[in-house]
């Protein structure tokens, strides 16, 4: 990664500024993905991945389209073979073992559910157990995802949201160690999405088995995971929590994938301050910058009741005004620069934020330390 991706604040800007910062090698995962590389002909799909999985974790892959996430879950499960690196999990490199030797259960977006074979032939395909026994062990997964008494039914008898509770069974039976989702739940209607995104996430915590899920909603990411890796472009752009990716990215990247962002151009006044338009952050941008890009989210920046010239506050024009159910969303340009925008998110239960208009002028503050400063042209 260069040095310039890094979003510069406080100590970290001095940091950089001194050469780099300064990151302890975290303790390998239960699973490590270790220099894993993948090119489908002359494009190179995975770079160099490397990443860590504790035991129980749930970790989501999260990217655009494209960006590598499906191929290297493959790569995990051995349903493809990397062109260099290693995957080890609990120190065995299962990176060389056929997918049905290594201890995983996988579920996709499309089910993949045999439709010729009932509900119970299907959770029971891969159990390798006496009638009794299995009868009983495809009865406890059924009850496991609430489908107990679907046993006789085919798969074209029960709705979507059904139809992938028993793919999770399925991929359960065998109690393995590890649980690959790859887009779960996309194929699903938003009501249905939601209630087996919950349910998913209690079941995978009540058996404490690991999970590593695709997905390209971050909202789905942010909700579900206690890790989230964001990639783009074959690489791995930021590992952290939903709090960290969300309020402290590391990149541009980042930060314009998950939510919405604000860019301000801002640069170095006569007195050394970090300001934009009138705005003035009290920041000093890191040594040597002039410039650089001040970034905060919709709901960073908080519509003013009265005006109060200087700090960090400013006068705005409203341009247009969306209702997004629990917010407002405002999108408004400053009114000393109005090429510079910003998108603004306020309740909208809130009394008084009902009442804002397309052309009215509102002052605006940006708290500055809500700020996170990044280099211009970083990635
Ligand atoms: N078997 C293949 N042969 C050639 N190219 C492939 C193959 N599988 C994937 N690709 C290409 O590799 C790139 C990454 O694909 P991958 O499915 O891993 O991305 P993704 O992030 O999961 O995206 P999506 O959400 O659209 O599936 C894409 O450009 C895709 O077209």
């Amino acid at each position: 990664m260069k040095q310039s991706d890094f979003p510069l604040s406080g100590q970290e800007a001095a940091g950089v500024a001194r050469g780099g910062m300064q990151v302890s090698a975290p303790a390998p995962g239960w699973l490590r993905i270790e220099g894993v590389n993948k090119r489908f002909g002359a494009a190179t799909v995975l770079d160099e991945i490397t990443l860590d999985v504790r035991q129980g974790e749930f970790l989501c892959l999260l990217g655009p389209s494209g960006c590598g996430k499906t191929t290297l879950l493959r790569i995990i499960a051995g349903l493809e073979k990397q062109d260099g690196g290693v995957v080890l999990m609990g120190g065995r490199n299962i990176g060389v073992l056929p997918p049905a030797q290594r201890d995983y259960g996988i579920v996709f977006q499309s089910y993949a559910l045999f439709p010729n074979l009932t509900v119970a032939e299907n959770v029971a395909y891969a159990l390798r157990l006496p009638r009794k026994e299995k009868a009983k062990r495809v009865a406890q997964l059924l009850e496991m995802v609430e489908l107990d008494g679907k046993q006789e039914c085919y798969p074209a008898q029960l709705s979507g949201g059904q139809q992938q509770r028993i793919a999770l069974a399925r991929a359960l039976a065998t109690s393995p160690s590890l649980l690959l989702l790859d887009e779960p739940l996309s194929a699903l209607d938003a009501k249905v999405r939601e209630n087996l995104r919950q349910e998913l996430r209690a079941l995978q915590r009540k058996l404490g088995i690991t999970a590593i899920m695709v997905t390209h909603d971050q909202e789905e990411a942010l909700a579900i995971a206690d890790t989230i890796a964001v990639m783009a472009k074959g690489r791995i752009e930021q590992v952290g929590t939903p709090e960290q990716v969300y309020g402290s990215p590391r990149t541009r990247f980042v930060a314009d994938f998950v939510g919405s962002a604000n860019w301000l151009p801002v640069r170095l006044n006569e007195a050394g301050l970090a300001t934009v338009g009138d705005i003035s952050f009290g920041h000093d941008l890191p040594a040597g910058a002039r410039t650089a890009l001040a970034f905060c989210r919709p709901e960073d920046v908080r519509v003013e009741p009265h005006w109060t010239a200087g700090g960090s506050m400013t006068m705005t024009i409203v341009d247009r005004v969306d209702f997004l159910g629990g917010v407002r969303r405002g999108m408004l340009s400053l009114c000393a620069d109005r090429s510079v925008q910003l998108i603004v998110d306020v309740p909208a239960s809130e009394p008084g934020y009902d009442s804002l208009q397309p052309g009215q002028r509102v002052p605006v503050s940006i708290p500055p330390h809500r700020v996170r400063f990044f280099m211009e042209g970083a990635a």
